[in-house]
């Protein structure tokens, strides 16, 4: 054998240990995700990524590769968050709520933590028709925009996993809620009116309450909506006083325990 394939043969036994160390890293994962499920822990913990990280920085600071070695650990964080999320959920995840309640923020977080797709509803149809809400209102109508609504939950089906941030307006329809339901748990958010416009009030982007932004506009529209909503709802939780970490732990802890 010559010299180069010999130091090739010592790099694929390093390889093939690599990949059985990181099995058993994974399995250790799953593992972690079932004691915390039995025991009713806290399921996400991002400060525990955060300590994991320092004591690796610590472990490799001497290292000659350490750059390269913390790169390459970012990328088996990032696929444990994977597996975690598989562990926990085979299907999509809707947010839905009021505006400005924090689907957005929330949904952005979670797809994060849990490395799974984000979907911002009305983005994709903005994206997919190449026009603003407002002028799809315009130009075609309010049915028209509800159908692309619709339409767009059905292609959602294809795919499992997702981080779905609903429009403020899909769980008044039936037909939608019941196309979540089929591979789809429903979160509802919810808030007082005098947080929603805490939230709201410095951005114009919301059609619906423009020159109405006030408490009394908000408590109306939300009394009108607030029995379709309870009714999408798998689960519902509030997010008064709460931060996207704490809104994020509630929703995977009460999801996981359907
Ligand atoms: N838990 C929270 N605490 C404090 N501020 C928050 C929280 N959640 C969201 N926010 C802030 O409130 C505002 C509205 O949030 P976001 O855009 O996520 O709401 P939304 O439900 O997606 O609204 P829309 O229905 O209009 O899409 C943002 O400025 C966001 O940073
Ligand atoms: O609450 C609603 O009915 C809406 C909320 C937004 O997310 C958009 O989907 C649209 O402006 C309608
Ligand atoms: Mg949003």
């Amino acid at each position: 054998m010559g010299k180069l394939e010999e130091i090739r043969e010592r790099l694929e036994v390093c390889d093939k240990q690599i990949v059985s160390v990181l099995e058993d890293r994974m399995d250790i994962i799953k593992e972690i995700m079932e004691y915390k499920k039995e025991n009713g822990l806290p399921i996400l913990q991002p400060e525990q990524e955060k300590r994991q990280r320092k004591m690796l920085k610590e472990h490799v600071k001497e290292n000659t590769y350490k750059e390269e070695i913390l790169d390459i650990f970012t990328y088996i964080v990032e696929n444990s968050r994977r597996i975690q999320a598989r562990t926990l959920f085979t299907h999509n995840i809707f947010l839905i709520g009021f505006m400005g309640v924090g689907k957005s923020t929330v949904s952005d977080y979670l797809s994060k933590i849990l490395a799974s797709p984000q979907v911002e509803m009305d983005q994709v149809i903005v994206n997919k028709e190449h026009m603003s809400i407002n002028k799809i209102f315009e130009e075609y109508g309010e049915e028209y925009f509800r159908n692309c609504e619709t339409n767009l939950l059905i292609e959602l089906q294809k795919k499992n996993n997702q981080i779905v941030s609903c429009g403020g307006g899909v769980a008044m329809r039936e037909i939608n809620v019941r196309e979540m339901k089929k591979n789809g748990r429903v979160v509802l958010l919810t808030a007082s009116p005098e947080t929603i416009l805490e939230r709201v009030k410095d951005s114009d982007e919301r059609p619906l309450l423009r020159g109405r932004k006030n408490t009394e506009y908000i408590s109306e529209l939300m009394e009108i909506r607030r029995p379709k909503y309870r009714a999408a709802a798998d689960i519902i939780v509030d997010t008064d006083h709460k931060n996207v970490e704490e809104i994020a732990e509630e929703i995977v802890g009460k999801l996981t325990h359907l």
